[in-house]
């Protein structure tokens, strides 16, 4: 368990903001970060991976002290990964050769290969970074943060460069990485349907408070179902195209198309009845 009580004054360009948040992070959940830019989030994963120190507080990981009145563990020692936005891989290095540039002496280096696995990324061992798509390069990137087989996995809105089928592709490796490496996560993201399809549980911070908590159900509640428009309708068709995977839903007698994700798939059957709701140009579905 992941326990986190930090106090820290920043300063922005609209004033100072303090920053006070308290709360626990069992071990194994994927807990989900939301809240408008500017209200903390990236400082947070940022005091947790011991990049930022908190002005007071503790951070406290499975009972091992990271930040106290007295101690204060380097970055490096603290067991955690960290992905943002931007890939930051080795431009001169090959796939391969990025991961195995994270690899500890001591490791075996048998990871490598199981997340070259995992990740898809095998045919893509000899390349270097300039030659991959956006979500290639992702993958790798968290590949690399795997492979000291960190048990608890922070991540800066890791997706959002992405256009949105690679993104939804990718939240289904991260659902994958989390299930089978047993991580504990922290995901900042700003794109609600990312945070329904991942999330155990969602926190919410405004200016520097946590104001919801709890799951994606109970945060979100209507609100994440009432966006620029909402709809219930009827599952006619589901087809799987080359990357994608497009259902179909009868709402009156207007046929809405609709991306959805592997387990979305797996869930959903023709005749289902859904709601189909949509924020910025990001339809998402829900089966009711
Ligand atoms: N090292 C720092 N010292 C003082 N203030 C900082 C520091 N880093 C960031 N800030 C300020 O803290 C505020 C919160 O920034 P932060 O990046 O944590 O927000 P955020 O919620 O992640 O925003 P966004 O969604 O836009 O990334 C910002 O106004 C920023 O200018």
């Amino acid at each position: 368990m992941l326990e986190v009580k930090v106090n820290k004054l920043l300063s922005s360009a609209e004033g100072q903001l303090e920053l006070d948040l308290d709360f626990k992070c069992q071990a194994g959940e994927f807990l989900v970060i939301s809240g408008e830019s500017g209200a903390g989030k990236t400082s947070l994963l940022r005091m947790i991976a011991g990049l930022m120190n908190p002005d007071s507080g503790n951070i406290i990981s499975n009972q091992e002290p990271w930040f106290g009145h007295k101690t204060n563990i380097k970055p490096q020692q603290r067991n955690c990964g960290l992905v943002f936005q931007q890939y930051a891989l080795f431009p001169n290095m090959t796939v391969e050769g990025n991961l195995r540039y994270a690899l500890k002496k001591s490791q075996a280096d048998s990871i490598i290969e199981e997340l070259l696995d995992i990740m898809e990324i095998k045919g893509l061992r000899n390349q270097k970074p300039n030659q991959l798509s956006g979500g290639q390069q992702q993958r790798v990137a968290l590949a690399r943060t795997l492979v000291q087989k960190p048990k608890l996995l922070l991540l800066d809105e890791p997706l959002s460069a992405l256009d949105r089928s690679m993104r939804i592709r990718l939240q289904e490796y991260l659902k994958k990485v989390h299930q089978q490496f047993e991580l504990t996560t922290i995901m900042v993201t700003h794109d609600p349907s990312e945070a329904l399809r991942l999330a155990d549980r969602i926190i919410e911070i405004e200016k520097g408070n946590i104001t919801k908590d709890g799951k994606p159900t109970e945060v979100f509640g209507n609100k994440s179902l009432s966006g620029k428009f909402q709809f219930t309708g009827a599952v006619v068709d589901i087809q799987e195209e080359e990357l994608l995977c497009i259902a179909s839903v009868l709402v009156g007698n207007q046929l809405i198309k609709v991306v959805i994700s592997d387990s979305e798939q797996k869930n959903l059957r023709i005749g289902d009845e859904v709601i189909v709701a949509s924020k910025a140009f990001n339809p998402i579905i829900k089966k009711i």
